[in-house]
């Protein structure tokens, strides 16, 4: 069994899907073939700007038969990969000879362990609706759980899950480390205290989930012993009801935190089957708890687990590596999205996170790059990597994320400018030399565009004091 195709790209998720559709704009009359392990990909719509380079935008789960025309399409897993002679073997036994490769295969969640085999299946991550699925089905007889890590993951579920007793630890001293500083987080925590709203039922259904990933099995076409399809989209728990036992817990208990602690130890209790956790605090304190299970959301694990004739050039997050064109060591091999780490030099105002935002534009890039090589073309990279943005919904908030938004490797060389209105709005500016390096804006701020400016104008902003952030002043007109 073989096929040839020019362009093939393996993943169903927003990253591979980008790759593909940009493949087929850019070389309408190459065969572009797209390779994924579950029938339900994921792709971008409803993009609306929010600023220049900034975009906000929802993600579709569609079949994937119902890919854009020029794409085609095989359900099947990537197990090999020679890239001297240019092409891949399938689980199935498929060969397919290609002349541009991209992998776009994401993650998984990266669990915490402690090395006890036997309470490995009491940790759970979450990455896909399977997991999800597997979350609902551990709620529905628990009640307490515990949530680990401070990351975008444990904020949502913090914030979703009610009937349950929730224990929430994290290393750092205030909640939501990986997005935002310790102001907005104790802004979450006033408004989450002071606006909280009695249960609700969870919404059945959201516009955006147009194909379920919760299709009969006999009407999903997958690979493996398990389905692992692409990671979830926006507001994945608004389509579960995420309720506990209700045992223990009236309703939507505020989650207790253990700030500055980790998990010591883990030991199973004989007669309930509970798990008894003790914690250690930074201080050296020790304290202990007790749980139905555990949430491990400690991030994501680069997933590319195919062999290849020549070794991958890997990162030490265990990313592919990739240059600016998205190419990986191996010739004609290109990468992109939560699969990837950027090894390329990086623009002052942009870094890596594994986003959507990161996993569309670079998906996109790489089809472009692919393109431009077959056409012998040079291209530039894509200006989107000149600038982090990040538009996205904490504890019910809209949140934007701009450039080096916590002082991200800026060292101890910056000065902070906060504005906050209790409940409305949370501003950060970070300035640097007196011009601006990073804002969090939170709240609908109207500010994303002018601060977009600011960031990559480098305007000397030290002639307006601190009236940049004076609420009397509309800084919009300012710089008009
Ligand atoms: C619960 C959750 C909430 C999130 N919320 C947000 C958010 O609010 N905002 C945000 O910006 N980001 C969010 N993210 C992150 C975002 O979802 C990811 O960064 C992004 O989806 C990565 O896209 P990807 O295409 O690189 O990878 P994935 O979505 O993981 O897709 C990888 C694809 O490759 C396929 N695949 C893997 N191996 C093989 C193989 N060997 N053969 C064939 N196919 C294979 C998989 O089945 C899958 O289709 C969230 C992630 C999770 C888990
Ligand atoms: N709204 C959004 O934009 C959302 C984005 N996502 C994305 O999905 C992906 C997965 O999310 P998530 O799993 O939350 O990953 P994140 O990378 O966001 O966060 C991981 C968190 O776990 C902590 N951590 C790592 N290892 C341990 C450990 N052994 N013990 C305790 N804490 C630990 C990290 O701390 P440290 O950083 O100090 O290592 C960090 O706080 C990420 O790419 C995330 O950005 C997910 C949900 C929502």
């Amino acid at each position: 069994m073989s096929q040839d195709c020019t362009f093939l790209v393996v993943g169903g998720g927003i990253a591979g899907v980008s790759c593909a559709e940009a493949l087929v704009i850019c070389c309408p009359s190459a065969s572009v073939l797209l390779l994924t392990e579950s029938s339900i990909v994921k792709s971008v719509t409803n993009l609306v700007p929010v600023a220049r380079y900034l975009h906000k935008f929802d993600v579709r789960e569609q079949n994937v038969k119902d890919l854009r025309a020029g794409i085609g399409t095989i359900v099947d897993q990537l197990v090999h990969i020679n890239s001297s002679e240019h092409w891949v073997r399938t689980k199935a036994g498929l060969v397919i000879k290609y002349r541009y490769l991209c992998l776009c295969t994401g993650g998984a969640a990266k669990l915490f362990s402690t090395g006890q085999t036997e309470l490995g299946a009491r940790i759970i991550g979450i990455r896909d609706t399977d997991s999800v699925l597997e979350l609902q089905r551990r709620l529905a007889s628990a009640k307490d759980v515990l949530i680990l890590g401070n990351g975008g993951i444990a904020s949502e579920l913090a914030h979703e899950l009610h009937d349950v007793k929730v224990h929430w630890v994290i290393k750092d001293g205030h909640i939501s480390a990986t997005f935002v500083d310790a102001g907005a987080a104790e802004f979450f925590q006033l408004a989450k205290q002071e606006t909280a709203q009695p249960t609700q039922a969870p919404a059945t259904a959201i516009k955006r989930m147009r194909y379920s990933e919760m299709l009969p099995k006999g009407e999903q076409q997958e690979v493996g012993e398990h389905k692992r399809g692409a990671a979830l989209g926006p507001d994945w728990h608004r389509s579960y009801d995420l309720s506990g036992s209700g045992a223990a817990s009236a309703g939507r208990e505020l989650p207790k935190v253990y700030y500055k602690s980790q998990i010591k130890q883990i030991e199973q209790l004989p007669d309930s089957g509970a798990l008894c956790i003790t914690l250690r605090h930074d201080d050296g304190s020790l304290e202990r708890l007790s749980c139905d299970f555990i949430v491990s959301a400690t991030g994501v694990q680069p997933r590319h687990d195919y062999d290849t004739d020549q070794q991958l050039q890997l990162a030490e997050d265990g990313g592919i590596n990739v240059d600016e064109m998205m190419r990986t060591n191996l010739g004609d091999v290109y990468a992109a999205g939560d699969v990837c780490t950027a090894a390329w030099a990086k623009a002052p105002h942009w870094f890596q996170m594994r986003l959507w935002t990161q996993a569309r534009q670079m998906g996109a890039m790489a089809g472009r790059s692919m393109a431009a090589a077959h056409e012998g073309e040079t291209i530039y990279q894509d200006f989107c990597f000149e600038l982090f943005g990040h538009v996205t919904q904490l504890f019910g908030f809209p949140v934007v994320l701009l450039g080096r938004f916590n002082g991200q490797d800026l060292g101890r060389d910056y000065e902070l400018l906060v504005r906050c209105t209790r409940n409305k709005e949370y501003i950060k500016f970070v300035l640097q030399n007196g011009r601006l390096r990073g804002a969090i804006l939170i709240g609908d701020t109207d500010l994303a565009e002018t601060c977009e400016n600011l960031i990559l104008n480098g305007t000397d902003l030290t002639p307006y004091g601190d009236d940049i952030l004076n609420p009397d002043i509309d800084i919009e007109d300012y710089f008009d």
